[in-house]
């Protein structure tokens, strides 16, 4: 499913009446089954960017589709993740996992089978009945990870969701993530502040300018796939990440 943005804005009002651009003009394309990392200055507009095309946020100007469509509000064919995992600490990990299934009243059957496929590669095959509490921050994230994947999304919005986890859980979670995208290619849009994590993970790498944020660079990530961590010590990663680095310096 391709996600498109032509000339989107988004205004919110002020407490004294008048209209603050927080987003836009933004056009830009995400190919189906692609994977773009989305970097920018803080509050630029990233965020509003990605709560707009889950529906949770109205445009203000331009359109907004995905697979053709105009956006009305969430759709089950979107999964969106934050920074937070946001579990509900009195359900075990299976059945946070479960929630959306639950919500959609899928049989208990399919949700069994639903929920253990989706926990084995996020390896929590062991973990579906500890409770949040119990968890650390990678695997509470991997449980939030896991609660959108188990809608089985064509399109993946993904807002800094490894943000506050440490280097070593980021990349392991996020190689995760990559392994599961190759088998299922979802088209991803993926806003993060990590240069590296953005090139090692994407095709492309769009660069926005201050607020309000529009697209200042579109950056083609030409490195051979599967990746490895150890890409990142390479001539040509090196190149794309100095051509990311230097197009934020100019926002
Ligand atoms: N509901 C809201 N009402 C009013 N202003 C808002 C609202 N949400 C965001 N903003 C403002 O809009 C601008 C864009 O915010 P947004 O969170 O989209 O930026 P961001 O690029 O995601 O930032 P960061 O990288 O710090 O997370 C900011 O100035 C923010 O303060």
């Amino acid at each position: 499913m391709q996600i498109a943005a032509k000339d989107v804005q988004v205004d919110y009002s002020a407490a004294d009446g008048t209209l603050f651009r927080a987003l836009g003009p933004v056009t830009m394309t995400v190919e189906s089954g692609t994977f773009v990392a989305l970097l920018g200055p803080s509050g630029c507009g990233k965020s509003t960017l990605i709560r707009a095309l889950a529906g949770l946020e109205p445009v203000s100007g331009g359109e907004l589709r995905i697979d053709g469509r105009g956006i009305n509000g969430p759709s089950v064919k979107v999964g969106v993740m934050f920074q937070d995992a946001n579990l509900m600490p009195w359900r075990t990990v299976s059945q946070n996992v479960a929630l959306p299934l639950e919500l959609r009243h899928a049989d208990l059957e399919k949700r069994a089978v639903a929920v253990k496929r989706v926990l084995e590669p996020l390896g929590l095959a062991e973990f579906g009945d500890v409770y949040p509490g119990q968890l650390s921050g990678g695997m509470a994230q991997r449980v939030a990870l896991g609660r959108v994947l188990v809608q089985e999304p064509e399109v993946l919005l993904l807002d800094e969701p490894f943000g506050a986890l440490d280097a070593l859980n980021r990349e392991k979670i996020s190689l995760d993530l990559l392994r599961i995208w190759a088998q299922r290619r979802q088209t991803v849009l993926m806003v993060t502040h990590d240069v590296n994590e953005a090139v090692l993970l994407s095709d492309r790498v769009f660069v926005m300018s201050q607020r309000p944020g529009h697209i200042i660079a579109d950056i083609p990530v030409d490195l051979e796939r599967p990746r490895s961590p150890e890409m990142i010590y390479e001539a040509s990663f090196v190149a794309i990440a100095r051509e990311v680095r230097s197009a934020i310096d100019t926002a």
